[in-house]
């Protein structure tokens, strides 16, 4: 879809550092006063993406549009100093020698009416008290936040955030995060973020791109990817789950070892290949209900108490593993038999490669349940 509105346009990007090609065939799309954030595994080409956009790196091939104006194709770099980008980075690099308030002023100390455009920051940020201390006088979230202002002030058209909060602790980052998107809807700045903190970019991001080995697996809201997802990596990378092996049925239906699945729904993925064929129906922890009366039973192999809920690992007699996201208010013992139903709202159907995922060693992603 081309309305003519987005800010940043990817089109089918390749980058790299020198003939080595980290990304390629990248195309996304960043609409004005949206925020989007680039996840995957380490190593996958986020922060290589980050600097080409930022014109740090050239591209080999495709080309990077800034509101309307072509920054990045082979052979053309824009600099960084003319692209109306602003960054920040994860280790903050605020100069030491200078206050707050003068790192806030640095990039705009040839504007008239600096003075007060730092005041402005200073209060967006909540740190006008502390316009005299020097960074080492700081706390991180606070030199975050002097960054963060810095970056600002020029009214970039476009904000760059490379793993911003990684050197916050767990607490910090989540309340830093959400202040980051309030203060940037607040001024309809548009902003790419880079993490691989997966809750981090669901919390900050209205679009979320989910990289692996250089390629974006899909481009999408966190809702989508969550719900929808296109692929079998974004299924494992993204939330919770398993997958179990199934024969797809005609009419949206798999048959697995708990019967028939269906989806309230719809159904996402392939579901529509030829009746018999071999699929892996991805079943995330809330898909799974308790049932006592249910004559599906699955023993508890493991517990998380999460508070309102508590998250079961469950084996089938077959010794197929699932989680299952149950009430904490009944509490099962370890061994314990349970009743258990499936009420997922939709299906989400891949062809079967069990095989393939099971040679994949990525932190994070779930292994298929049968190998
Ligand atoms: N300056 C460089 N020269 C050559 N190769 C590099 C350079 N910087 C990064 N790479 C390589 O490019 C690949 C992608 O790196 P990149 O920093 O984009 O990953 P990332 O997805 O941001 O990972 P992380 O989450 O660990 O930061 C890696 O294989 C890395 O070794």
């Amino acid at each position: 879809m081309n309305d003519g509105t987005s800010l940043l346009e990817l089109r089918g990007l390749a980058c790299g550092y020198g003939d080595q090609r980290i990304v390629e065939a990248l195309n996304l799309r960043l609409e004005r006063g949206d925020i989007g954030c680039l996840l995957g595994p380490s190593g996958c080409g986020k922060t290589t993406t980050l600097r080409a956009i930022a014109g740090f790196e050239p591209v080999h091939e495709g080309e990077i549009i800034l509101a309307g104006q072509r920054i990045s194709s082979a052979g053309h770099t824009l600099a960084p100093e003319k692209r109306r980008i602003g960054m920040v980075f994860q280790d903050y690099a605020l100069f030491p020698h200078l206050t707050v308030a003068e790192n806030v002023a640095f990039g705009i100390r040839k504007h008239p009416e600096a003075a007060r455009i730092v005041e402005e920051m200073l209060e967006l940020v909540n740190l006008s008290a502390l316009r005299q201390r020097y960074p080492h006088e700081l706390s991180g979230g606070q030199q975050q936040r002097v960054a963060l202002a810095r970056a600002l002030a020029p009214e970039p058209e476009l904000l760059l955030l490379d793993e911003p909060f990684s050197n916050l602790d767990v607490e910090l980052r989540r309340r830093l995060s959400r202040e980051v998107r309030e203060i940037l809807k607040l001024r309809g700045t548009s902003a790419i973020l880079v993490t691989h903190d997966q809750e981090e970019a669901f919390a900050v991001s209205d679009q979320v791109g989910v990289f692996k080995d250089g390629h974006l697996q899909q481009w999408d809201t966190p809702f989508n990817l969550y719900h929808k997802p296109q692929t079998p990596f974004v299924a494992s990378f993204i939330g919770q789950g398993y997958f179990i092996r199934g024969q797809s049925l005609s009419a949206q239906g798999v048959q697995t070892e708990l019967g028939n699945i269906r989806g309230l729904s719809t159904c996402i993925g392939s579901c529509d290949g030829p009746s018999g064929s071999a699929v892996d129906v991805l079943l995330r922890p809330d898909d799974i209900v308790p049932a006592p009366d249910s004559a599906l039973r699955a023993r508890v192999v493991g517990k998380t108490f999460q508070g309102a809920s508590t998250l079961y690992r469950l084996e089938l007699p077959t010794g197929t593993q699932l989680e299952g996201l149950f009430p904490s208010h009944a509490d099962h013992a370890l061994g314990q038999e349970v009743g258990i139903a499936i009420a997922a709202d939709h299906l989400v159907v891949f062809p079967a490669q069990g095989s393939i995922a099971a040679h994949e060693n990525i932190e994070g992603v779930r292994r298929y349940s049968d190998n």
